[in-house]
């Protein structure tokens, strides 16, 4: 077994409050195995980027197999949370994609754990984590929006159009902080989803790959990811492969509300790609763009309305998974 100093960055507010819990769980565990391990509890949006850029500076070391120093434990960064808390830890490691991240879920979703095949029985995880001997590495997106020069590496997906609406709408809902409260963070979504489906309009999308391009006039909902998982559980593509260099994107046209009940169904029976409204490609460099003001998110972090120029590529990490 490896030697391993863990440096563990707990979000203890992820899943509604489950991260507190998980974090005790995790942390005894620790104590009784007899593991070295420092933790940094997050205390605001924002902290888990600062606390890794400060360890970045000062304690996290690329892994090298064979150089390795066997004789001092192996510094890990583990993140303790949902996928938000991990997408701020990727985009503060950014391009140091050899120093290797373990992960154990902790937040409402965990679709990258889903998307990874990492089990989200926080002491199971844990135990996997224990008992690797070497990095694995995965896929992340990255993009790069031309009309505000942002960048970011995404764990999961990258949204423009309704499911960025729900997102952006749960998150300025006075209902969210009370549902957080009571542990009911995913029914502020499903609320702002009853709500955003029958507001939606379609918009123009232009969307580049493989030298071909292609203008949808009315999307609804145009999804980029690299495994299969989105809103806490559903196979947006089930085939998506993180270990493969590739990026899927999902397209849907605009339907009237009524009609999204069958697209939903269709999508919980993983059947949706049959419908003639749903589009979905494979490809490694994508363009996307919408003139017109679209609501955008990434890991579930607002974009903001806006209108997008998106480039997108993909890039190896090292995960201690
Ligand atoms: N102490 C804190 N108080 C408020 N927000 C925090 C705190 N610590 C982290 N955050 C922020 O909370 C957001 C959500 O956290 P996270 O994604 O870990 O949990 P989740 O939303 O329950 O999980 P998932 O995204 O998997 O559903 C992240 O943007 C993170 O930056």
């Amino acid at each position: 077994m490896i030697d391993l100093h863990l440096h563990l960055i707990l979000n203890k507010k992820a899943g509604s409050g489950n991260g507190l819990k998980i974090s005790k769980k995790i942390t005894t565990r620790l104590k009784q195995l007899n593991i070295i391990y420092h933790t940094y509890t997050t205390d605001y949006q924002g902290h888990a980027m600062a606390i890794t850029k400060k360890l970045l500076t000062d304690t996290l070391l690329p892994w090298k197999n064979e150089s390795s120093d066997k004789t001092t434990p192996f510094p890990l960064l583990v993140v303790v949370g949902g996928d938000g808390t991990l997408h701020e830890v990727i985009n503060a490691l950014a391009n140091n994609f050899d120093i290797p991240l373990g992960y154990i879920p902790a937040g409402s979703g965990n679709d990258f754990a889903r998307g990874v095949n990492l089990s989200q029985e926080p002491l199971t995880a844990l135990n996997h984590l224990l008992t690797c001997e070497k990095p694995q590495r995965f896929n992340l997106l990255h993009y790069h929006n031309h009309l505000t020069n942002q960048e970011r590496w995404v764990n999961n997906n990258v949204g423009i159009g309704i499911d960025a609406a729900i997102v952006s709408q749960a998150n300025h809902s006075r209902l969210k902080k009370l549902l957080n409260m009571c542990h009911l963070g995913s029914m502020s979504y499903l609320l702002a989803a009853s709500s955003v489906i029958f507001k939606q309009k379609g918009f123009p999308l232009t969307v580049e790959f493989d030298g071909k391009k292609i203008d949808y006039p009315n999307a609804l909902l145009c999804t980029t990811t690299n495994h299969p998982y989105f809103g806490g559980g559903l196979a947006l593509d089930p085939l998506a492969n993180p270990q493969e260099a590739n990026m899927s994107l999902i397209v849907v046209d605009y339907q009237p509300p009524y009609r999204l009940i069958g697209l939903a169904v269709k999508l919980l029976r993983q059947t949706h790609f049959t419908s003639p409204n749903v589009h979905h490609y494979r490809m490694t460099e994508l363009k996307l763009s919408s003139s017109t003001a679209q609501f955008g998110q990434a890991d579930g972090e607002e974009l903001g309305q806006a209108p997008l120029k998106l480039t997108f590529s993909t890039n190896e990490r090292f995960f201690w998974l």
